[in-house]
């Protein structure tokens, strides 16, 4: 399975079509059953059309954008046909998923030549070979020569004929100038003092700003200053303008508070986001800075290429951004734009810009298809660019107006070739970091130092001076009312999943086992999360409720099948699923192949209509209703660290919008000021909660969900953080307790998580234990592998 431009997607598998017949190709989705690679049918239409009978959505869907000059952006040689399908995959260097991948990518036994090794002089056509071939004469089996080159090499050794400067890109990287740090001095009108790694930090910003990359990727870990680094390269000319900053909904306020903090008024904000928004370029070009975020700026970019509906017709409406000339452009969190072929990535790339940057705290490292997102963004020269191997054509995207030549060379689709998939990507799919895989490995480390600035909050402890972070796992025990209620789910549960295992389909029925692990979850919270789950809501009513959590979705986004979740939920689903060649990931709710982009821009919810029914309102708070341990145990840990003297503020995280409505309750009516942060909530209304919470000395708690408030946040004013329900992806965990241990933190802050220790949850942390040792140990840490639940550990995780 491949996760492309946010759709998720199967390898496709070759097939002997003709080229002529590919251009007409149609594509169906089927449902899961009917679909393996073998299966990969071409329906004859009647219109002599004919259909594949895959989920493949990319091409397509370049080709349809435009149909007058359609723009094919990634296409690959006949002999890396197969690998381009796969471009965008999470890179797995794990050695037993490496030698799995190996294993499954075998083709079968065949007497046939494989379609890598066609020879290019052969002409014949295929079906008189075979009609030639005599039907059942057993042809001695002759034991076929090695081939003296590799189709790979084959290719880039006529990728070299025909461009030979690309024989010295890495060699130039590996020779070039290596970076010194040194120190910046601080800007005049900064009022914040820069911390030494900072100004290290902005004077490889200044020379990468001069170098000729014209930027780069900033990937301080998290709360080490990147926006300040940021402001700061603002503020040492602020003559270079105006700056674009794209930015999550939730981090857009935080921006426009440093600027302002931090500038004394210096730089001119303009937030391009609500329904104000100016259309008038001059008037924003009067700015230095303008803030948006990507959901704006993918929706304006819609509306300019493609037009919207009106009652008239469609319309198009020119984006006032993409017809600005900025200085830089910022992204921030730029993971965003992970999946190349999503409209925010396009988006993004169509901005006219001198200076580019990245700021992304999480390693890029781990999943090299995305990085060539940022790379494309970056726009470094030949990495983002498509070479055509028989000839000197290059360029950054390719015409194909006939959809089979290309517009520039008249060379076929297949005979471009794009040289990071080419260099850096391909030999680590196939070979891990083994043998070819590692000379593209070492490619990648010299590109990144070339490019991208990255220190840890250990390296630069002492510049940082950040005191302690104590993490403890709370266990509590069920009482026995909550035990009935969990055995019985349990052994309902457990039968069921048994079963599966006894007909050898577990994988088939992951939708189900997710759901199922999800219920058992949401009852170590509170039983009530499941006894007393949506079930009269309607669309009608606006709310819409996520069908993975059964509860409100949070940012809810929408698979082809038109089914919604919440975004965290189903990327939790896909990244949890681990793929095998007879088990394709299917949509939870009605089993056909899931299709779903990821960073879609979240459903609007029909405010006028919304008759939001927390769970609150549906129990009855006043006599029968009962606390839940976890409830309880957290109240407990709450009244432990009042202190008479000051407030101690605490942030709790849960995924569960319920369990936080049924906590703010509780803690209420035990005495507790709070406030809650929903994905739900307008940027204004964000940040006039996070103030509430940062200057109200009464304010004590502040309930966060995770699906809203895990990134961007900073939260120093707390120092004791609760996660109420653990998951087996310790990166979501890591991240909330960043909101807190960040720069201006003064206090030893203290984590806790909660157990239920007779549920799954005690073996959810047992599982995230095991993994993070496992993949510790290994040299290269795979955040795709560690979020993966294998059928060895829903086997552990059922306990058998
Ligand atoms: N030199 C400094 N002096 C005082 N406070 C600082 C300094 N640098 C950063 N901070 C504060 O530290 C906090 C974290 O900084 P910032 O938000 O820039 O980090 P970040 O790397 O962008 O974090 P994230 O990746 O989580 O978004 C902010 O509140 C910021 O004001």
């Amino acid at each position: 399975m491949v996760e492309e431009g946010g759709f998720i997607r199967r390898p496709r598998t070759r097939t002997r079509t003709s080229r002529a017949a590919r251009a007409k190709v149609n594509y169906v989705e089927i449902s899961d059953s009917s679909d393996d690679e073998a299966t990969l049918k071409m329906e004859q239409t009647p219109d002599r059309t004919l259909k594949l009978t895959d989920i493949e959505s990319d091409n397509d869907e370049d080709y349809v954008e435009d149909s007058t000059t359609p723009v094919v952006k990634e296409e690959e040689s006949d002999e890396e046909y197969q690998d381009a399908r796969n471009e965008i995959v999470e890179l797995d260097l794990s050695d037993t998923e490496v030698k799995k991948e190996a294993k499954q990518s075998t083709p079968p036994q065949t007497t046939e030549p494989k379609e890598g090794e066609d020879d290019d002089d052969d002409d014949e056509p295929l079906a008189k070979k075979r009609k030639a071939a005599p039907r059942k004469r057993k042809v001695p089996t002759k034991k076929r020569k090695p081939p003296k080159i590799t189709p790979y090499q084959r290719n880039t050794q006529r990728l070299f004929d025909n461009h030979p400067e690309l024989k010295d890109v890495f060699p130039d990287l590996q020779n070039a100038p290596k970076y010194v740090p040194e120190r910046a001095e601080q800007p005049a009108g900064l009022s914040i003092k820069l911390l030494p790694f900072q100004l290290e930090g902005l004077h490889w910003l200044l020379s990468q700003e001069s170098s000729k990359y014209n930027g780069g990727v900033l990937a301080d870990e998290m709360g080490m200053g990147k926006t300040i680094q940021t402001i700061a390269l603002l503020m040492n000319d602020p003559t270079k303008r105006p700056s674009l900053v794209v930015a999550p909904t939730v981090a857009l306020m935080q921006w426009k508070n440093e600027i302002d903090q931090h500038t004394n008024g210096k730089l001119k904000v303009y937030i391009f986001h609500g329904g104000n928004k100016t259309n008038n370029v001059a008037k924003l070009a009067d700015y230095d800075v303008i803030l948006t975020t990507y959901a704006v700026l993918e929706s304006v970019f819609r509306k300019q290429t493609y037009g919207f509906k009106r009652k008239t017709g469609m319309i198009k409406e020119k984006s006032v951004l993409h017809n600005m000339d900025f200085y830089r452009v910022i992204l921030d969190e730029a993971h965003n734009i992970k999946d190349r072929q999503s409209n925010t990535a396009r988006a993004v790339n169509m901005i006219k810009t001198q200076k580019r940057w990245c700021l992304s705290g999480t390693p890029l490292q781990n999943r090299i298809g995305e990085m060539y997102s940022l790379i494309r963004f970056l726009n470094i020269e030949p990495f983002s660019k498509y070479f055509c191997t028989k000839c000197d054509c290059a360029s950054k995207e390719w015409k194909f107006t006939d959809r089979m030549h290309c517009d520039h060379c008249n060379h076929v689709v297949m005979q471009h070739t794009n040289f990071f998939n080419h260099f850096m990507l391909k030999n680590i799919q196939k070979y891990g970091v083994e043998g070819p895989g590692l000379e593209s490995f070492n490619n990648i480390q010299i590109l990144l130092k070339n490019i991208m600035l990255r220190r840890t909050k250990v390296e630069r402890a002492d510049d940082l001076g950040l005191p302690p972070r104590i993490v403890t796992v709370r266990r509590d025990y069920f009482n026995e009312e909550e035990k009935d209620l969990y055995r019985s789910l349990y052994s309902d549960v457990k039968r069921k999943y048994n079963s599966f295992v006894e007909e050898g389909v577990v994988l088939n029925n992951y939708a189900n086992i997710f759901s199922l692990i999800t219920r058992m979850r949401q009852i170590a919270d509170h039983p009530d999360l499941v006894l007393k789950r949506y079930r009269n809501q309607t669309a009608e009513d606006g709310v819409i409720v996520c069908q993975l959590c059964d509860d409100e979705a949070e940012e809810p986004i929408e698979s082809r099948c038109h089914h919604k979740f919440c975004r965290l939920c189903i990327k939790e689903y896909i990244e949890s699923f681990m793929e095998t060649k007879d088990n394709r990931l299917t949509c939870p709710v009605c089993h056909i192949g899931l299709s779903i982009d990821l960073s879609q821009p979240a459903l609007e919810v029909n405010m006028d209509a919304f008759k939001k029914q927390s769970i609150v309102s549906r129990l009855n708070l006043g006599g029968s209703w009962r606390s839940s341990t976890k409830i309880e145990a957290l109240v407990e840990e709450l009244y432990k660290s009042r202190s008479k003297v000051k407030t101690i503020k605490s942030i709790v995280f849960s995924q569960f919008t319920s369990m936080l409505d049924l906590v703010e309750w509780r803690l209420k009516r035990a005495g507790f000021q709070t406030v809650k942060l929903q994905g739900s909530m307008s940027p204004t209304q964000r940040d006039e909660t996070i103030k509430y919470f940062m200057n109200n000395i009464r304010c004590e708690v502040f309930l966060v969900s995770l699906k809203a408030g895990g990134v961007a946040l900073n939260l120093c004013e707390a120092s004791q953080v609760f996660i109420l329900d653990p998951w087996w992806n310790p990166s979501v965990e890591w991240q909330s307790g960043d909101r807190v241990h960040r720069i201006g933190q003064y206090r030893p802050v203290k984590i806790t998580r909660f157990c239920i220790e007779d549920s799954i949850e005690s073996r959810i942390i047992e599982l995230q234990e095991k993994k993070a040792n496992m993949i510790h140990a290994t040299i290269n840490q795979d955040e795709a592998a560690i979020s993966r639940l294998t059928p060895a550990d829903l086997q552990f995780l059922f306990n058998n």
